[in-house]
């Protein structure tokens, strides 16, 4: 085997607060984040948006010290991870490749052209498949691959999602158990899941197998547990006005804590390092939220990082990518359930899908141009002298 590359995927997070406002604004430019009828509507929208959560998300990253530590715990996980198939006899050269803030992917992609890689292998650190988180990124590197004859000539290979590697398991059971022996009585100890939300229709319009593979990842960390302990899995972090996966975390706490629960240790399951969904989402609102239920021995399993175990998973998962045949992008950024992103475009009439859609994008419409109306000053409600 020739020169080794190893491209690490994750989502980015601003540095310092005043990345804040330009990194929601790439988020919420992306449709793989926000699902629009039409594309043109994507960047005023997501100005729209990144515009008005700007001071609240702010604040929040405020409270976990002016920036989120993603990038420097992706960057300690890349220097174990080389050492770690160093010491497994693959030497190999790292690329960390965010989606929404520095390093961005396509600067990761510049790197590695530059170093005459042989192979690369593509690893997501997102151990579920989402449309809008691996499935994001694959979007993104099948455009790069377009447009640049020297990537196309790169042999590489992507692993989609690797829920099931038994080292990740086993580096989550021990994380669990870690915490659950701290407590008084720990087979009393209710654990519980708080997966990372999605809108309800990526899963069942768009096909995002997300949801069954974090039920199944869920199901394969209690085994390897194999402990005694009661669980729950809910879904937090819902932004924005329409339904994601239930149940929510702020809800599944409540009913906990009117249940009797008194201990529980809450897992982070959809990340493997700590951000601001950990270290602020969990460990400030949701704590408060359960102490106000009656959960008053509220603590977390903390996100994997560089614990050995989870470094050994990662290595486990390269070594194996590239025994086996390659796995290209655009099947990695297939659906595995196929079926179609949006209703017909023509009209239908009666109660139907497509009358749902059109109601729906002319609502839309409507909301668009009352935003604008407002923002400049000028539009039909001042005509009609609605709004003055
Ligand atoms: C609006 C829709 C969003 C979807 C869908 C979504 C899915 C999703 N996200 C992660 C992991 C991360 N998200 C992070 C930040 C972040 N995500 C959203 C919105 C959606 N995420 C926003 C608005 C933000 C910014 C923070 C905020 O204002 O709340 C991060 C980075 C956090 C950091 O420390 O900076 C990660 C990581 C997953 C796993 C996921 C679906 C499976
Ligand atoms: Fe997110
Ligand atoms: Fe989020």
């Amino acid at each position: 085997m020739g020169r080794v590359g190893v491209l690490l995927l994750n989502l980015g997070g601003p540095d310092k607060l005043e990345d804040v406002g330009p990194f929601l604004y790439n988020l919420f430019s992306d449709p793989e984040i926000i699902r629009l009828p039409f594309r043109w509507l994507q960047r005023p929208l997501a100005w729209f948006i990144a515009s008005r959560r700007v001071k609240t998300s702010q604040e929040n990253y405020k409270q976990i010290g002016g920036g989120s530590p993603l990038r420097r715990i992706t960057e300690a996980q890349g220097e174990a991870l080389k050492e770690q198939l160093s010491d497994l006899g693959q030497e190999a050269n790292i690329y960390v490749g965010m989606r929404y803030w520095h390093p961005y992917t396509e600067e990761a992609i510049a790197l590695l052209t530059q170093d005459d890689i042989d192979k690369l292998v593509i690893l997501p650190l997102y151990p579920q498949f989402s449309i809008s988180t691996s499935g994001s990124s694959f979007r993104l590197l099948e455009k790069l691959w377009q447009e640049d004859p020297k990537l196309q000539r790169l042999e590489y290979t992507v692993i989609p999602s690797w829920y099931k590697q038994p080292n990740y398991l086993r580096a989550m059971a021990d994380l669990i158990a870690q915490e659950i022996d701290q407590c008084p009585n720990p087979d009393e100890v209710h654990i519980f899941f708080s997966a990372h939300g999605v809108p309800k229709s990526y899963v069942e319009e768009a096909g995002d197998p997300y949801q069954q593979e974090i039920e199944e990842c869920t199901y394969l960390i209690m085994q390897t547990l194999n402990r005694p302990n009661a669980h729950t899995l809910a879904y937090q972090s819902r932004v924005g006005p329409v339904e994601w996966l239930q149940p929510y975390t702020e809800d599944a706490l409540k009913e906990l804590g009117a249940q009797g629960v008194k201990d529980i240790v809450v897992v982070p399951i959809s990340f493997v390092s700590e951000h601001i969904e950990t270290l602020q989402e969990i460990d400030i609102e949701y704590r408060e939220i359960a102490e106000e239920a009656g959960i008053h021995n509220f603590r977390r399993a903390p996100a994997p990082n560089t614990h050995p175990v989870f470094i050994r998973a990662l290595a486990d998962l390269v070594v194996e990518a590239l025994e086996q045949p390659n796995f290209k992008l655009s099947q990695a950024a297939q659906m595995k359930k196929r079926v179609k992103m949006y209703p017909p475009e023509s009209w239908e009439w009666g109660m139907t899908t497509s009358a749902e859609v059109w109601n729906g994008r002319i609502a839309m419409l409507g909301f668009i141009a009352l935003i604008i109306e407002l923002v400049t000053g000028h539009g039909l409600l001042h005509m009609i002298g609605l709004l003055q």
